[in-house]
Formats: C-alpha cells, structure tokens, sequence
C-alpha cells in the first residue's frame, strides 16, 4: 500500500515487518500494514488469524518480537504516554468496575482527557440515556458495548481501535455505531476496526486488510479485494451468431468467450472495466446492438473464504 498521508504527517498507523510469536505459535508473521489519516481500515481473518495481536501491539499492550509498529508516528510501548491520550481504544468487557454506574464511568474517562467531548451528549447519541444511572453489571450486552465504545470517543482521538465494534448489536443499534463510524472519518478521526461481518466492512472500509496465519493474503479497497484473484463473468445479450474471434483476440491469454446460448455470450475471467469496454465495442464493430451487459460481482465473504478455507479454526 502506498502512503498517502499529507506531506509531514505520519500514517496513523504503520507496521513493517512485523512478528509476533507466543511460544511454538507464530501469531503474527511479518506482517505490513498502513491505516492513512481519515481513513477506516477493517482487518479481517477467520479466528485465530492474528487481529487482536495485531491491535494489542498497535496499542502497546503487546510487544512485537521483529519489526517495527509506528501509531501516529510513534512507538506505541516506547511513547505509550504521550500516545494514550491521542488514541481511543475499545475493550471488549474490560477496564470496568461492575459495581459502577454508566455514566459515571464515562465522566472518568472523560477526566482523563484535556478535551473531552460533552459525556452526556456522546451518551445521548449512542441511546444510553437512560442507562445513564445502571451499574455496569445490569446493562444488557449492547448497552455495554455502547458504553465501550462511547469510553474510547469520548477524549476526542485522533486514530480509533475498535475490537469488532457492533458484535451482538440488533440492526437498530449497529445502524448506529455504522452512522458514528462514518462521522468520526468525515471528521478526520482514523479507524482500525477488526470484524467477522463482511458487510460491515463492505460498508465502512476503505481499506481492507485481510490476514490469516499472521499474514496479509488480500488488502485494498472492498471492491479490489472482492474481484482478488476471482474468475468474472461477463454476460452479452445482442443478435445470435455473431463472429466472437474478434473479441478473443482483443482480450488477454486466458479469457474464455462462448456463445452460451443464441444470442447470449458469457466472457469468463478477470472482468475489469476495460473488459466491459472492448466487449460493447467488439458488438458496436459488428453493427450490433446490445439489450444488456451484466458482469456477476463476487463478494467479499466469496473472497474471504476462498481466501482462507472454509473449514473451522479452534
Ligand atoms: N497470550 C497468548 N499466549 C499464547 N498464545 C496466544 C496468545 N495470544 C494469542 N495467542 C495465539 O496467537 C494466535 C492469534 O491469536 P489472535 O487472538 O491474535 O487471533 P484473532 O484473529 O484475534 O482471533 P479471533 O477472531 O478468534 O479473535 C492464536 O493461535 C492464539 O491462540
């Protein structure tokens, strides 16, 4: 990936090279990864891929053993104190006191920052209001896990972790947390998420990474990676028996090009829009007119799994 952070700035976050091992286990293997300014990063894998071990030394809970992690152009474990108050990080039922009230918990994350966003508003915009007063250990699981993720906005960040953020949320309030993601990027906050929903990464990313045994196996952008290395189709429909050797020679080694049935012509292989071109232009040549041009997408969990089996990991 290439850098595209304005000149001076550093990418919010950048890893080169980077190792991690837990005895016998390689959990993170030389892996690179660059979140820009603005921008929202989903880092995907089946379980056991390396997310979370990726993330904790992002934050600096974890130390890599190679390589190096650089957040917002500092080393998270060296510089975690000047680092801290500029992240915000989401946890996963952790760093709560059971006994405590919602909205007091809040107010003291909030007091740990210079600049803290209004806690009663951010709660209000999260639908916590009356859960303002409930101890923690009586929030329902999507009330915690609002309340999580109010803890790691409300110092204001300017780069986000977020350990799959709407996990057990119904549709309204993953709705919700989808609507304040992609606040936080128009306001120029950074985000690297981790999911198991492809469709939320469909809809927030620009970035996609996709990892597995530690390393990267697909990254760009949701509709790069859904078209890695997948085989298109391409279907034509126009007059019967038109000469096709045209269109054959026009694309590249290894497209196939068929009259599927008359009057219908499928081309198979890495359909890309130049593809779609010469094949309207191939029909326009032979004085044809086309009634429809349908390429068939794959999707990103297609590519997920192709990518990284389908059998269950432990
Ligand atoms: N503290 C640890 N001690 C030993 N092994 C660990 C430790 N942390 C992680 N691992 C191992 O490292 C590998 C990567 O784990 P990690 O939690 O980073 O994966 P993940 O992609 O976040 O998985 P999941 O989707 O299940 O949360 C796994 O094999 C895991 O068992």
């Amino acid at each position: 990936m290439t850098s595209r952070s304005p000149a001076g700035a550093a990418s919010a976050v950048r890893l080169d090279g980077v190792v991690k091992k837990f005895g016998d286990t390689t959990a993170v293997n030389e892996l690179d990864l660059t979140v820009e300014r603005a921008q929202v990063l989903a880092l995907l894998g089946p379980n056991g891929a390396g997310k979370t071990t990726t993330v904790e030394m992002c934050e600096g809970f974890v130390a890599p053993d190679a390589g190096t992690v650089r957040v917002l152009g500092l080393d998270p474990v060296e510089d975690s104190d000047a680092l801290r108050p500029r992240i915000g990080v989401m946890l996963q039922g952790g760093g709560a006191y059971p006994g405590s009230k919602a909205g007091e918990m809040l107010d003291l994350v909030a007091s740990y920052s210079a600049d803290p966003i209004d806690p009663a508003w951010l709660l209000s915009c999260l639908g916590l209001d009356e859960a303002r007063r409930t101890p923690y250990r009586r929030l329902s699981g999507g009330q915690q896990q609002r309340l999580a993720l109010a803890c790691a906005l409300v110092g204001r960040p300017e780069l986000v972790f977020l350990d799959e953020p709407t996990a057990g949320l119904d549709a309204q309030a993953r709705l919700l947390v989808w609507e304040l993601i992609d606040a936080l990027r128009r306001d120029g906050v950074s985000v690297l998420l981790t999911t198991h929903l492809m469709d939320e990464a469909e809809e927030l990313a620009d970035e996609v990474v996709i990892i597995d045994h530690g390393r990267v196996v697909a990254a760009g952008t949701p509709a790069e990676v859904a078209r890695t290395g997948s085989e298109g189709q391409l279907w034509l429909s126009t007059s019967a028996g038109l000469d096709i050797t045209p269109l054959r020679t026009t694309l590249p080694d290894g497209f196939r090009v068929g009259e599927a049935q008359p009057g219908r012509y499928l081309v198979e292989g890495a359909i890309d829009p130049a593809v779609v071109t010469a094949a309207a232009a191939w029909c326009a040549d032979q004085g044809a007119l086309v009634s429809e041009i349908r390429v068939d997408q794959r999707s990103l969990e297609d590519v997920f799994l192709d990518l990284t089996g389908r059998e269950l990991r432990g």
